[in-house]
């Protein structure tokens, strides 16, 4: 469905200074695969995220790289190259965005209709949206995510639940059948019921959809439940990436390990959490060599030096390949043996 290659995404800083959010990203997304873009806060996934549909904020620019879809034609086309009118119809009709935090993600002062109303009249091809159709159109999707649309229709945001918009805004990032959906953080700031509730959810559009999904979080449980595959990303670069299974089970960059051993398990005994000491380079003053290092337990020498690029470990098809960017990867084991229940 979509395919990246040596991706790099800057924000501008000053009139001549720029940072490198997203470094060098290389990425096969299949039809139907679920992946999960996972890491400490500003690691660059909701800029990754953001790039994928070229919806970045004014002063975020894709520096190089190419971001090639296959759309619903069964033709191929390049988003960097797309012109404004085409990269508009391409949005919402071929891939769509659930933004991070539902709470803002609406119009305050529209009603949920007038969300539909306005993303179905501006995206779509020619079709003409009367009332009639929008509340066709939106009922149904409403439905699907267990809303009633006689109760959210009129509704403005503010009137509904955190949970409520955020099934709102999922049905509304669908409406036009897009192949592909973006989701960022989608259960972040909901209690746990309404997060489970989500989950199920979207498991089921999935399901009766079949868009290829890629979904942004820092919570590793989630991405278990949901994703087929995973990509964990440190400092604007992915550092290792796999299939659910591979990562959870059998993590080989000492931060995803890090990541999964920093998790409380679901079952079992409580063990003593362990947290990855430091913090995250700043984008301004990236570490020579591996970016990890100074965090890392099993840096060396060379570590500290040569740049460490993403080496296959175990290959496999459909982009379920295991890669990882870390010299030691064959000393890397989890603390606790029980990680499948994150
Ligand atoms: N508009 C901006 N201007 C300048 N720098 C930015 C901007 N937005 C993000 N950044 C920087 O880019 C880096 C990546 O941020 P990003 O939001 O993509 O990370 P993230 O992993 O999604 O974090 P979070 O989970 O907190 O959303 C961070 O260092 C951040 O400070």
């Amino acid at each position: 469905m979509l395919s990246v290659r040596d991706l790099s995404i800057a924000y501008r800083t000053g009139r001549k200074e720029s940072v490198d959010a997203v470094t060098g990203v290389n990425l096969d997304l299949y039809e139907g695969q679920s992946l999960a873009l996972v890491g400490e806060s500003g690691c660059g996934k909701t800029t990754l995220g953001l790039g994928l549909l070229r919806l970045l904020p004014g002063l975020g620019e894709i520096t190089s790289g190419s971001l090639v879809y296959r759309l619903k034609d069964g033709t191929r086309a390049d988003l960097l190259k797309l012109k404004p009118e085409p990269l508009r119809r391409f949005r919402w009709n071929e891939a769509a965005m659930v933004f991070q935090g539902a709470m803002n993600a609406f119009n305050p002062v529209a009603r949920i209709f007038d969300h539909f109303a306005d993303t179905l009249r501006d995206h779509s091809d020619g079709k003409r949206w009367t009332k009639k159709a929008v509340e066709a159109r939106a009922g149904e999707l409403l439905e699907t995510v267990r809303l009633d649309p006689d109760r959210v229709l009129p509704s403005y945001p503010h009137e509904l639940s955190g949970g409520m918009k955020q099934r709102a805004l999922i049905a509304l990032a669908i409406a036009l059948d897009p192949q592909v959906l973006v989701l960022d953080e989608p259960t972040t700031a909901l209690d746990l019921l309404t997060q489970r509730q989500i989950v199920q959810q979207l498991h089921e559009l999935r399901r009766k959809f079949g868009f290829t999904m890629v979904f942004i979080t820092h919570d590793l449980g989630l991405a278990a439940e949901l994703a087929d595959r995973v990509a964990t990303m440190y400092a604007g670069r992915i550092i290792e990436t796999g299939s659910a299974r591979d990562i959870f089970h059998e993590p080989k960059h000492p931060y995803t390990a890090g990541l999964i051993n920093a998790v409380m398990p679901v079952k079992g005994d409580r063990p003593a959490l362990e947290s990855i000491p430091g913090y995250p380079p700043s984008l301004k003053a990236m570490p020579p060599g591996c970016p990890f290092h100074p965090r890392c337990a099993f840096a060396t020498a060379e570590c500290r030096t040569a740049p460490v690029g993403l080496d296959v470990l175990t290959e496999r098809p459909q982009g379920m390949t295991h890669s990882a960017a870390c010299l030691h990867h064959d000393r890397i084991t989890l603390t606790r043996k029980e990680s499948s229940n994150v």
